[in-house]
């Protein structure tokens, strides 16, 4: 990202629904000392985003994947508010946290082929979720593959074609397309920009912020990218070696950080 982008206007702040809908208690994931994730504590609201940033190799996927249901902490809790009721990740079976996965959370991977299957057509892409929650009607199924790909400005009428003969940013748009046809409560994000050329990511930036506000998602997202944060999230973690070392708001963090390695972070991306 340029310099000239990490100064543009944040995130319009949506009305949030104030409901909880993560609790993360004290979450620890080590693979070594600093290597991984530990002490995590964060609240996530409905329809809030939160950034996660720091340098390569400060946690952020680590966590994610813990919080994500995927990789089983050494210590602490997850806490999903449903509907009816909280979930604590951990202490349900494995395949309870899939069916989560599945049907009430989505997962945005850095590389779209971890999210695609590459071998079938976009259409089926999209429409696979869908049948995961019961839809079997073919012409519906259609339909919502065409509107997702509008929706994430692909050419619908390449619903036919497989995502092997797409760009590496078609991929990640049916990639998101994908995971928002089952409208889910909760999106995580793992530098879902990485890997782009700087003008394929802009667009890609433009059209995530635009359905995050649309759609009023809560998204927990992960990227180094500073830029990303600034226009993506509401509230920033800062993670250094494994632990949080900044958390508020993003404006106040990238405007006025208190941290000295924030303020390195900063300013590594401010000074040319
Ligand atoms: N499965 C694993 N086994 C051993 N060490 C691991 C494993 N996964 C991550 N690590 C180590 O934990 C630390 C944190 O890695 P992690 O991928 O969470 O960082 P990150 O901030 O997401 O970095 P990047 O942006 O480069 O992915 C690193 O030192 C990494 O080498």
């Amino acid at each position: 990202m340029k310099r000239s982008e990490l100064a543009g206007p944040a995130l319009a702040k949506p009305v949030l629904d104030r409901s909880a809908l993560l609790d993360v208690q004290d979450i620890s994931r080590l693979y070594g000392p600093g290597k991984g994730c530990e002490s995590i504590d964060f609240r996530l609201h409905a329809g809030e985003v939160l950034g996660i940033v720091g340098e390569s190799g400060s946690g952020k996927s680590t966590l994610l994947r813990v919080l994500a249901g995927l990789e089983t902490p050494d210590a602490g809790r997850v806490i999903y508010h449903t509907n009816d009721g909280e979930l604590d990740l951990y202490a349900i079976s494995e395949a309870r946290r899939r069916a989560l996965l599945r049907l009430e959370w989505g997962l945005v991977h850095q590389n779209p082929r971890d999210g695609l299957r590459m071998g079938v057509s976009a259409g089926a892409n999209v429409g696979e979720r869908l049948m995961a929650l019961g839809e079997r009607h073919y012409g519906n199924l259609r339909a919502a593959g065409q509107d997702w790909m509008t929706q994430v400005e692909l050419d619908a009428g390449r619903i036919d074609d497989a995502p092997l003969t797409f760009s590496g940013g078609m991929q990640q748009r049916l990639q998101i397309a994908r995971t928002l046809v089952t409208r889910p409560r909760l999106v995580f994000m793992d530098e879902p920009t990485g890997g782009l050329d700087v003008s394929v990511q802009a667009r890609l930036l433009d059209m995530i912020r635009t359905l995050v506000r649309q759609l009023g998602l809560s998204v927990v997202l992960v990227t180094h990218d500073l830029a990303v944060a600034r226009l993506l999230s509401h509230r920033l973690l800062v993670m250094r070696r494994g632990q949080v070392v900044e958390a508020g708001l993003t404006d106040q963090i990238l405007d006025d950080p208190q941290h000295a390695y924030t303020q390195l972070l900063v300013s590594s991306v401010l000074t040319p």
